[in-house]
């Protein structure tokens, strides 16, 4: 029986919005519940560089994308960079709107990627851009949040289809609670020239961790848990779990505090899953169809190539070890095949990706796994393997 109460944590992305919007707004306000996660400590960190530093991102997308616009539009002049794997994650879209907007920017390694030498800023006068918004949103919402303090704001014409669409939503909605007012209407937002407003933000507890919960309960026998601090009416796009987990068996009851989960039927066939608003679940899915023994289809998973790690290529050669396949059926479909038996006790590799590691230790339930190099969680869920062993997992630590 899975049974307790298990901690999650604040979500990085509100964290990390909360603290970029802290630090343009010249306020000091309380932020509540902060992140406890690395991408969030070394935000925190990194909004007060020196001149002239040599300043890393590591690994957190989020921190590249939104320093990158934060250093710029406060014309600090410093070096930013990353782990390798960051230096192969594109940032071409934002830099080339930085420098319309008056940013001056140099890639020092190849065009298009970190690390960049930031060299100050001088407003161009221009004010209206288009960027395209299919390769990440975290250049849109870098973008925005600086869009109030710019001369004449910013007017962004979104180019394409919008790719993790909720989370340009969810930088709208905490400029809002700070008192800025933008709109957003079919490709185009608009940010007038605004000051921030001094607000305390609570943080809530973070979605896409919950996934790994919701993973956990479907593979269980029986289940009966209870995770504090979600809300039904969140900024996080994650927050579909509800809906999405119901066919894999998972019924969600919201309290006042917080959700409850517990198990309810299987239902299949389970309908194809679409992952361009919430990229994040896709390998909890994977995993744990996998897992049930379910065939599922999977689309919208174009941005997993430029993640923590090829995303789609790490699930290809981890879910074979579960007897699974992942194979692109037609061009951006993917479905989950089951042809084989588990190994015995599968060896899963993280590729220096957390939601590789917490994605597949669920798995657990159902037979011995070993997962490598486990404190990837770092970057967004530090105490998870905590949890799982208040849960009752068992670990052979080496
Ligand atoms: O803005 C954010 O906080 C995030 C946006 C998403 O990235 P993309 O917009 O690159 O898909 C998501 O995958 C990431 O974990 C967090
Ligand atoms: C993609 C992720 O993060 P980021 O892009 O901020 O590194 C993630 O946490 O799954």
């Amino acid at each position: 029986m899975l049974h307790g109460i298990f901690q999650l944590p604040a979500s990085k992305s509100e964290a990390n919005r909360a603290l970029i919007i802290r630090a343009l707004s010249g306020h000091d306000f309380p932020i509540h519940n902060l992140s406890d996660a690395n991408d969030t400590q070394l935000l925190n960190r990194l909004l007060s560089s020196k001149a002239g530093a040599e300043v890393s991102a590591e690994d957190a997308g989020t921190v590249m994308r939104f320093l990158t616009a934060y250093y710029a539009a406060t014309g600090q002049q410093l070096t930013l960079t990353g782990t390798p794997r960051m230096c192969q994650r594109p940032i071409g879209v934002l830099v080339d709107a930085l420098r319309k907007l008056g940013a001056k920017i140099e890639y020092l390694g190849e065009e298009g990627y970190p690390p960049l030498q930031m060299k100050g800023f001088e407003a161009s006068g221009t004010y209206q851009l288009t960027v395209r918004s299919d390769i990440s949103s975290q250049y849109i919402s870098a973008l925005l949040m600086i869009g109030p303090l710019l001369p004449q704001g910013l007017e962004l014409t979104l180019k394409g289809k919008i790719s993790s669409e909720p989370y340009i939503r969810m930088t709208l909605a905490q400029m809002a609670h700070f008192g800025v007012q933008a709109t957003f209407e079919g490709q185009k937002i608009t940010v007038p020239h605004q000051q921030y407003q001094a607000q305390e933000f609570t943080v809530e507890s973070d979605w896409s961790a919950a996934s790994y919960w919701y993973s956990m309960v479907a593979l269980a026998q029986e289940a009966d848990i209870f995770l504090p601090a979600l809300r039904s009416n969140s900024l996080q796009g994650d927050s579909v779990l509800p809906s999405l987990m119901e066919p894999f068996g998972v019924q969600t009851e919201f309290t006042e505090t917080g959700v409850r989960l517990t198990k309810s039927a299987v239902q299949e066939p389970i309908a194809r899953i679409d992952f361009f608003a919430c990229p994040d679940l896709a390998q909890t899915v994977a995993a744990l169809a996998a897992g049930l023994g379910v065939e599922v289809e999977m689309t919208g998973l174009e941005s997993l190539r430029i993640k923590e790690t090829d995303r789609i290529a790490a699930l290809q050669f981890e879910l074979v070890k579960l007897g699974a396949e992942l194979r692109e059926i037609a061009p951006d479909v993917f479905k989950v095949f089951l042809p084989n038996k588990p190994e015995t006790e599968p060896t899963i590799h993280t590729y220096e990706d957390h939601r590789m590691a917490m994605a597949f230790a669920p798995l657990a339930l159902k037979y011995p796994v070993i997962i490598d190099e486990p404190k990837v969680v770092r970057k967004s869920y530090p105490r998870y393997w905590d949890e799982l062993q208040k849960a009752g997992f068992s670990f052979v630590k080496s």
